[in-house]
């Protein structure tokens, strides 16, 4: 549990019913000045790194196929104890000691050593099992001995998540010099191709942002790129984001390229795992297709119709002072139970795709901060966030696509620590779960829940959800009359963004 929430006390039915009396008149307004201080405050940044492969030219020829991806290291005791046995450099070893990495996780023993092989990985293991200090590892222990501009370029579905491994490559590679920058969209261009123009070692991104400056930005190319990472593979090896890898994967070389496919739920799909261009691919597995953490306690609360809302603020309720992810399958949604959550007094912020690029990572720094104990957020939170003190992950909406699940409750019980997840379960939702639950290969157990407070507890939470629907309609009226008279101003900032996606 995080250490920055203090212990609250509960709040009896009675005492919400009046607090949501008392507070009504002040706390849309109260609600909107937080909201709006969250989305000034915060900013966004984007990284990429680029590595090159001394040896890996002393290495045999790679065969150009995907066949091999039954290439696997099945080495079941490959365990290290300490960094220094991986023969790393020198700097990368205190690097990992300066993180208070004492032993390389069991993905980081299983791929690391194939990896400074030269050989191209396939790795899968449970959410926060240290998959992006296994692919960075390898990339790092390589520039140090051959310091290349545009040596790596990672690739991450998330702007949140591309800044985040941005930060682990920096970490790691802080003794050496090393140079990276983080592409996304949402930032300005202008701005990126100036980083770009610095000639980073390493380059983080999305792929439509890094599509557009390989189209737009002069003197920028990936040419000699000699690492690829898909953090996040199956996610970036889907219909989505499917196309615009195709045109990436055209432009950058396959003859020296090594390539990392990374993610805690890999597609098994030939023709998929093709499109990424492998060259005889390590598979290094610690996890099945869709496996949990131990350390994860999971369960789920029936919710009768009509209820949802309520159950919530029960939930939130018992768990009063826990730091806690709640997810929504909708941008309203999160919107709507953030303002909930604040006109009730519990301490909310929403991340979601309306929001512009500084709204998200002012909502997220604030959340990381410990100033909200709760982020109400869509699937654009879903995957790889590394956020330590996240006690609980709420399912306000069961995913509809069982690998979100996985990695939605992913969010907790990171790196060995104990959390929970519970998911709501609506009769609509009965399919869904029952999905959930065969992939699992397990049943969720059920919360017990005291239907009392439930019913005294109905007439408040609806009362105040009224409050914020109307608050909603009503901002969303004046952006819309707003929007109208700014018309033509927004067109010319489009027009100098081009290619924002
Ligand atoms: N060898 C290690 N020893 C201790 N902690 C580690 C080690 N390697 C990584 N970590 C920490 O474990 C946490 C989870 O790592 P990371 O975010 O890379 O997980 P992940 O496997 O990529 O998860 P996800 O699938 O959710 O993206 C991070 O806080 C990271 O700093």
């Amino acid at each position: 549990m995080s250490g920055i929430v203090k212990k609250k006390e509960k709040k009896t039915a009675n005492e919400l019913t009046s607090l949501a009396e008392k507070i009504r008149a002040k706390a849309l307004e109260n609600q909107k000045q937080h909201i709006d201080a969250e989305r000034e405050g915060g900013s966004e940044s984007d990284s990429e790194e680029n590595v090159s492969v001394k040896e890996k030219k002393t290495l045999k020829p790679k065969m150009k196929t995907i066949s091999s991806t039954e290439n696997e290291n099945v080495n079941e005791d490959e365990s290290f104890e300490t960094f220094s046995e991986l023969n790393l450099v020198p700097e990368l070893i205190q690097a990992c000691k300066n993180l208070n990495y004492s032993k390389p996780t069991p993905i980081q023993s299983k791929s690391i050593p194939p990896a400074l092989e030269g050989h191209d990985i396939i790795g899968l293991a449970q959410t926060g099992s240290g998959k992006t200090a296994a692919f960075a590892i390898p990339i790092l222990n390589r520039l140090w001995h051959d310091q290349e501009p545009y040596y790596a370029c990672i690739l991450a579905p998330t702007r949140e998540l591309a800044q985040q491994i941005k930060e682990t490559f920096d970490s790691l590679g802080s003794l050496m010099g090393v140079r990276s920058t983080c592409i996304v969209g949402g930032m300005n261009m202008m701005d990126q191709a100036r980083d770009l123009m610095r000639k980073p070692h390493i380059i983080i991104a999305t792929p439509g942002r890094l599509m557009d400056h390989l189209e737009n930005t002069k003197g920028f190319s990936l040419r000699k790129l000699k690492f690829l990472v898909m953090d996040e593979a199956d996610r970036l090896l889907d219909m989505e984001f499917g196309p615009v890898l195709d045109r990436i994967l055209k432009i950058i070389p396959t003859q020296e390229r090594t390539t990392y496919l990374f993610s805690a739920t890999m597609t098994s799909k030939i023709d998929k795992l093709q499109r990424a261009s492998l060259t005889n691919p390590v598979k290094c597995a610690v996890s099945n297709k869709y496996q949990t953490v131990d350390t994860l306690v999971q369960t789920l609360m029936v919710v009768p119709g009509g209820l949802k809302n309520t159950y919530l603020i029960y939930l939130l309720n018992e768990f009063i002072g826990k730091t806690m992810i709640i997810f929504t399958r909708t941008k309203a949604n999160a919107e709507r139970l953030s303002g909930l959550c604040n006109l009730l007094e519990f301490s909310a912020t929403a991340l979601h795709g309306d929001l512009n690029q500084n709204q998200r990572m002012g909502a997220l720094d604030l959340f990381k901060a410990g100033k909200r104990s709760i982020l109400v957020a869509t699937d654009v939170a879903a995957r790889g966030l590394d956020i330590p003190s996240v006690d609980i992950v709420v399912n306000y909406d069961i995913p509809v696509d069982s690998k979100s699940y996985i990695h939605r409750v992913g969010r907790t019980a990171r790196a060995g620590r104990s959390g929970k997840s519970i998911s709501l379960v609506s009769q609509y939702d009965l399919e869904l779960i029952l999905r959930i639950e065969e992939v699992l290969g397990k049943k969720l157990p059920k919360e017990n829940v005291d239907k009392n407070i439930i019913l005294t507890l109905r007439d408040s939470v609806d009362k105040a959800n009224g409050e914020v629907v109307m608050e909603m309609n009503r901002r969303n009226k004046e952006k819309i009359a707003r929007g109208k008279g700014r018309r033509g101003r927004m067109m010319t900032r489009e027009n100098m963004d081009m290619g924002e996606r």
